[in-house]
């Protein structure tokens, strides 16, 4: 096992280039399974995320190969397996695989996902969708099980706006008999660039982006090649660092619409920043002043950009209060964060950080993927070298982290964990 190692307090300068969307890729690469020919998708990022959906599209029969970014996918041999548990529980989105398996062999069987723990993260509404659908679902000894004899179109009220209910509901309604509208559907990009590799397959989808979407049910889907949008919150995390540590960073491949609710805010900080058509600059920022953040749903502001956001709060002139809407237990940063020297203390589901504070090097741990980012971003602004453990959450979610950070001048690598340290860990 590893850990990073920063040696923080140098300001970080030049290009930083953002990968495909980690949301996206890992709603894409189930939906291959809905086709009947091979799928191809380019651009996608090199996380550990993809590559146990990989894993998973293998064990049910999928050709699967996977070089520089491009994952070409042979469906044609699939079965339905019962992936109960294991690979399954080391991310959030194998829930795709439920509605993407009972959307071409009406069953399957998958275990409850995994993904980062932010608090209770229920699938009720991907449920009553596929009930809705037609499919009987059951619970048993944490796995679901879905079987249809038919799907067929129905009309869904969403009762909370739910990224993955709303993709999930989508695969499993694009081979049903009949038209299937989803109503206070989530309106993420994500859910964009899915309906676009679906529509792509023959599928016809009207109104993704919106939150009242429309399927009308086809026959059979078939291959096609697809790219992916870029990770909006990989970008944000950039953003985010360059504003707290840079000296001048352009931050490439970003599509700035995605991210408006975070750039307001950095305008609102007084964070000198240009956008252009797929690229952000970040100046330097010597001054940047408190703001109030509340995350919601998209376009609101990311709760995924939280946790970064949090740290650079801590330089910032004055009091500002974090409010999480989204998810109950999004602050297990905060006591890593004042292990580091910052002020920051949790009332329920706000944080409030006084800053501006000079942050310590320190020996920290990643409970989660943003966690992680905001960990990082820490030891990348603070005097001395931090030590960040729990690199596995990392890797979830952000390619070639340090080669990234090593173009914009950083002192970051990898280090083997000693027995002693990993003994720690354990009992941490
Ligand atoms: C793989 C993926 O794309 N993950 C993202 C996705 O997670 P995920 O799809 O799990 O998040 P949702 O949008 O579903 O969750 C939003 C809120 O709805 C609640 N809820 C959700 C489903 C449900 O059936 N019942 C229910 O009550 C959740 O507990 C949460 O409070 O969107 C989140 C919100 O933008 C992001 O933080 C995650 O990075
Ligand atoms: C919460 C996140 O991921 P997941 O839903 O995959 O756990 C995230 O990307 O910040």
């Amino acid at each position: 096992m590893e850990k990073l190692k920063i040696a923080g307090g140098y300001p970080l300068k030049g290009t930083i280039k953002v990968s495909g969307a980690k949301n996206s890729a890992v709603a894409l690469i189930p939906a291959t399974i809905l086709a009947d020919s091979p799928v191809t998708i380019e651009g996608l990022p090199e996380i550990s995320d993809v590559l146990t959906l990989q894993s998973l599209l293998e064990e049910i029969g999928g050709t699967v190969s996977f070089e520089d970014g491009e994952m070409r996918v042979d469906p044609s041999e699939m079965i339905s397996m019962p992936l109960p548990s294991g690979k399954v529980k080391k991310l959030r989105a194998s829930y795709y695989l439920m509605g993407a398996m009972l959307g071409r062999f009406k069953k399957a069987a998958i275990g409850l996902p995994g993904g980062c723990h932010l608090g209770p993260r229920p699938i009720d509404q991907h449920i009553k969708g596929f009930e809705a659908l037609g499919a009987e679902v059951t619970n048993e000894q944490g796995a679901i099980y879905l079987r249809a004899d038919e799907l067929r179109g129905a009309r869904i009220y969403l009762d909370v706006v739910s990224v993955g209910a709303t993709i999930n509901i989508m695969l499993a309604a694009v081979r049903a008999k009949g038209r299937t509208i989803i109503e206070n559907a989530a309106k993420e990009p994500e859910i964009i660039d899915v309906a676009t590799l679906l529509t792509n397959m023959g599928a016809k989808i009207k109104g993704a982006g919106t939150d009242v979407i429309r399927i009308d049910g086809v026959e059979e889907l078939s291959g096609c090649r697809h790219t992916i949008i870029p990770d909006r919150i990989e970008a944000g995390t950039y953003m985010i660092l360059a504003a707290a540590s840079g000296s001048g960073v352009l931050i490439d491949n970003v599509i700035p619409l995605h991210l408006e609710s975070l750039i307001a805010k950095l305008r609102e900080m007084k964070v000198p920043i240009e956008v252009g058509a797929e690229q952000v600059f970040i100046g330097k920022a010597d001054h940047i002043n408190s703001v109030d953040i509340k995350t919601l749903v998209y376009p609101g502001f990311p709760t995924d950009l939280q946790q970064p956001f949090t740290t650079l709060l801590t330089k910032a002139e004055g009091s500002a209060v974090v409010t999480d809407t989204i998810y109950s237990a999004r602050f297990k940063h905060i006591d890593e964060l004042r292990r580091m020297n910052a002020n920051i203390k949790v009332e329920g589901r706000s944080a409030i950080v006084n800053g501006p504070i000079q942050l310590q090097g320190a020996k920290v741990k990643a409970s989660d993927l943003r966690a992680g980012a905001a960990l990082v971003i820490a030891g990348l602004l603070a005097e001395g070298i931090t030590e960040v453990t729990g690199l596995e959450h990392i890797d979830r979610g952000y390619s070639n982290l340090v080669e990234k950070l090593e173009g914009l001048g950083a002192t970051i690598w990898r280090e083997k964990m000693s027995a002693e340290e990993l003994e720690q860990l354990k009992s941490s």
